[in-house]
């Protein structure tokens, strides 16, 4: 039989343990401001965990595809002549240093769908031919698309009645036509702004948005997409920060003082998905009405709070100079491939 002193011993060992134990938990509890079971915290965790029978489903799919491609080298990067990385982490996209069927099965896996934002509005509904017709020829071939046509001239615009490929739509979405030509470019921030909720965030989950003074003609496919995109612009990738043609004046919405900024951007591509297009517009359209309440102009109207933009919200990808090329520019060793092309135009023609 146990003496008393021995149970007296052990029944205290016992509790010494369990009042620990309410020690620590209450300590834990408060400590963190918000416990990891309280339903506050489970919404700040900004992840959706997606049905359990999809996964299980893209799990099993993985499994079946080969993936043979030459490995990569940790030790020789694919290009040493250009920047591969800026210095938060961004991609930038230059030829050979992405293998295109590696990201296409990626994409391919994911379902993606990709919008296209275009404006021909008056005299510029000239260009929509080619643009559409060289699109259908390098732009995201094999994947979904949506090409937006933003005009003023549906009826010119749909009697073009352009043939697509398979899982290819086009829509055309009537706008008015602004008087001057500076003013129809900065509305677009407006007018893509308006269709993200209202149409972009039912159909599409990437968007594209470039000029229609353009022809394609190498491929832009899926290597371009990221969250949020840019482009260098053709004339200024290799230039100072003092030769960028920002927005200089402190009153301006778009102004970026001399010494910010990393790189200038065009305003003829930029993209990522709905919602942070839906933000960057928001941002660039309201700084374009208070600029223009103060009767400000900014330097380069649209491209000037793009680049604004950008400085604050840092771009998770850069598409390099393939992407929007000028063919009165003498090409640089580092160009190895020109996919996307501005068409010469008569400035004063077309904009009057
Ligand atoms: C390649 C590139 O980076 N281009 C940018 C550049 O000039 P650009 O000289 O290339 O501008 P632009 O004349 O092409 O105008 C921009 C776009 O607005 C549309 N448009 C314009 C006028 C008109 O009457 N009808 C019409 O539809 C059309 O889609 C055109 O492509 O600077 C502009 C602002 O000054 C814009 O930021 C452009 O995106
Ligand atoms: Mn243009």
């Amino acid at each position: 039989m146990e003496s008393l002193e021995m149970f007296c011993q052990k029944r205290g060992c016992l509790y010494g343990f369990i009042v620990l134990l309410i020690f620590t938990l209450s300590f834990t509890w408060y400590s963190i401001e918000v416990p990891p079971w309280h339903p506050t915290f489970l919404s700040s965790c900004k992840m959706e965990i997606p049905n359990k029978a999809s996964l299980l489903h893209d799990l099993k799919e993985v499994k079946l595809q080969r993936m043979l491609y030459e490995k990569p080298n940790a030790v020789k990067p694919p290009r040493t002549d250009v920047l591969m990385m800026t210095p938060w982490f961004a991609p930038i996209v230059w030829n050979s240093t992405y293998d295109i069927n590696i990201l296409n099965a990626q994409f391919h896996q994911r379902g993606v769908r990709i919008g296209l934002t275009v404006f021909a509005i008056k005299k510029y509904v000239v260009f929509i031919k080619t643009f559409i017709e060289t699109a259908e020829k390098f732009f995201m071939v094999g994947h979904k698309v949506n090409y937006y046509i933003f005009t003023d001239r549906v009826e010119e615009v749909r009697q073009h009645n352009f043939t697509l490929s398979e899982g290819r739509q086009l829509v055309i979405l009537g706008v008015p036509a602004y008087k001057r030509w500076q003013e129809v470019s900065m509305r677009r921030m407006e007018m893509i702004h308006n269709q993200t909720y209202e149409r972009f965030a039912n159909e599409i989950d990437y968007l594209v948005c470039v000029d229609v003074d353009m022809r394609f003609s190498d491929d832009v496919g899926v290597e371009i997409l990221s969250d949020l995109f840019g482009t260098f612009h053709p004339s200024y990738y290799g230039a100072p920060r003092t030769h960028y043609t920002y927005e200089r004046r402190p009153e301006s919405a778009a102004c970026i003082p001399e010494d910010e900024g990393d790189f200038y951007y065009a305003g003829g591509f930029f993209g990522g998905n709905v919602v942070e297009v839906f933000k960057l517009t928001h941002f660039c359209h309201n700084a374009m009405l208070s600029d223009t309440a103060k009767n400000i102009e900014a330097r380069w109207h649209d491209e000037s709070y793009l680049n604004n933009y950008f400085v604050y919200h840092k771009p998770t990808k850069i598409l390099s100079p393939e992407y929007l090329w000028d063919n009165n520019f003498a090409v640089p060793e580092i160009l190895k491939r020109r996919r996307f092309v501005a068409v010469p135009k008569n400035h004063n023609e077309i904009r009057n």
